[in-house]
């Protein structure tokens, strides 16, 4: 069996304990860093604040130049805003760092725009001034994704300044618009397949959480989803209530009637078809599913909400991983402030979204989705317009968990976590680990190192310190036992000769 040349001898865990006695001793540095990052408002929803995410994109450039990476900074053009306007898109990241034919190419994906963050949204600290608090970092991007991106930097920077061979060479695709819907990402992953990607022989991702707040997991799953917009719309100006309510077909009432007629009582999808393509369950996938560990109170306790549809870990798991569920999110045109308005909205549109699973098809959802929408809103007999329309939508995906690159990071986490990991599927989509299996054909995997209480997205956004500085470690480990992998180093070794 053939190893990757990697510089890694038998005295590998001294070479470990060297590396965590460092990260130890810089824990402070790295997180300062992190602090400056969080610092930078790169909110990419808001059109306003594009100008701090193309910043933050060139302060991570400046970064991984420090650590010697060759960077290049990818256009992405711009894209047209609802109003019709034009926005340039920030630059995408592709760096290495290291050429060595005889080592393995572990690439390394994430993103380093911020979902909005106000101090008036019911934040306790200021979303972009990082607080430490009981041992929590919390800031707006600390643990999606700012701190597991640094935790890989960090991790890479230790080799450097240790003076250390770093056994395996890195890539980094880093985006500035994973919040906004990853614009423009695929397309490049596609273009730079045979070029930047070609010597990649793993994928790995940070930008999940783990599923309990103290035990390690391994991802190797997520769902994928269709978003549907539903327009419905009586003239071109809002009416007076008083004037019209009670004499016209109301486009509020039209649209409420539709999404109502979506899921019933128990969170099951009514669309007539949207089950049939679901995997079914094996014996087998079902002792996965017994296997876990998994505190219903704990994960209760994370939401905030006091009961959950289902009363068994089997069944919760199953319905965030295996099985599909529809979400409404909101309604634009809705009157939502504070106060009375009596007002009948003449256009409003509705959002909800389908999360898809393993053998579930995107246009097959789409098409079931509009016929019973246009379906139902038929029977009202409403004068009304209806428009369906599906502004984004991305697939589920499934990695072999025997994957050798599996292999080493279950070693890694058992290392540096004393434990080994749960393995584990996300109920959440990230496109871009099914754009990397399908497009390159080669391993991805899910490494998460924030907790599961870490709450991404919401006004209690934080890491803690043992998490981001046991990542960086984790990271590191990951790069030395990648490098013991069994590997295609004559594959390897001749595609560079004849190149
Ligand atoms: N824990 C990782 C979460 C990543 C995430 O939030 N992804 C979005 C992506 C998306 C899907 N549809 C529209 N955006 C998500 O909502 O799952
Ligand atoms: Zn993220
Ligand atoms: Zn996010």
């Amino acid at each position: 069996m053939l190893l990757f040349e990697a510089g890694v001898s038998s005295s590998s865990s001294g070479l470990e304990n060297q590396i965590f006695q460092y990260i130890d001793l810089h824990q402070n540095e790295f997180i300062q860093t992190l602090k400056e990052w969080v610092a930078v408002e790169s909110d990419s929803i808001q059109p306003g604040l594009r100008q701090e995410v193309t910043r933050m994109v060139e302060l991570t450039a400046d970064r991984l130049r420090a650590l010697g990476a060759t960077v290049e900074l990818v256009k992405l053009g711009s894209h047209k805003l609802s109003d019709g306007q034009s926005l340039l898109l920030p630059p995408l990241i592709l760096a290495e760092l290291g050429k060595d034919p005889q080592k393995p190419t572990v690439c390394f994906y994430g993103h380093v725009d911020v979902q909005p963050a106000k101090k008036e949204d019911g934040w306790k600290t200021d979303p972009y001034t990082l607080t430490e608090i009981d041992g929590n970092l919390y800031g707006r991007g600390a643990t999606d994704n700012k701190g597991p991106v640094l935790a890989w930097i960090n991790a890479a920077e230790s080799f450097r300044a240790l003076k250390l061979d770093i056994p395996v060479n890195l890539k980094f695709i880093i985006e500035g618009m994973e919040e906004a819907g990853s614009l423009g990402l695929e397309e490049i992953i596609k273009k730079e397949n045979q070029r930047f990607f070609s010597d990649v022989d793993f994928f790995v991702i940070s930008d999940n959480l783990w599923l309990s707040n103290r035990k390690p997991a391994l991802t190797y799953g997520s769902r994928g989803n269709i978003c549907f917009s539903v327009e419905v719309r009586c003239g071109e100006r809002d009416l007076h209530s008083g004037s019209f309510g009670g004499i016209i077909h109301e486009p509020m009432t039209d649209l409420i009637a539709l999404l109502d007629s979506l899921v019933d009582t128990s969170g099951r999808i009514l669309i007539p078809g949207v089950y049939d393509d679901v995997a079914s369950l094996t014996e087998e996938e079902k002792k996965l599913y017994e296997a876990i560990e998994f505190d219903i109170e704990e994960y209760k306790n994370n939401s905030g909400v006091k009961k959950f549809l289902y009363d068994t870990k089997e069944e919760i798991l199953m319905h965030l991983w295996r099985y599909p569920s529809l979400s409404i999110h909101g309604i634009e045109g809705a009157f939502h402030e504070p106060g009375i308005k009596t007002v009948i909205p003449a256009k409003v549109i509705g959002k909800f979204s389908i999360r898809q699973v393993p053998h579930m098809d995107i246009s097959i959802g789409e098409h079931q989705v509009i016929k019973y929408l246009e379906d139902v809103f038929s029977k009202r007999n409403s004068p009304n317009k209806l428009k369906v329309s599906v502004p984004t939508s991305a697939m589920p995906w499934v990695a072999n968990i025997n994957d050798p690159l599996y292999t080493a990071a279950r070693k890694a986490i058992k290392t540096v976590f004393g434990q080994d990991p749960e393995m584990i599927r996300d109920g959440a989509t990230i496109p871009i680990a099914q754009m990397f299996q399908n497009i390159t054909r080669k391993s991805v995997m899910m490494l998460p190192v924030g907790a599961a209480d870490d709450a991404e997205h919401s006004q209690k956004e934080k890491i803690s310190r043992h998490n981001y500085i046991q990542g960086t470690k984790l990271f590191a480990t990951l790069f030395l036992e990648i490098a013991k992998l069994p590997g295609k180093l004559q594959e390897k070794s001749n595609t560079t000769t004849t190149n």
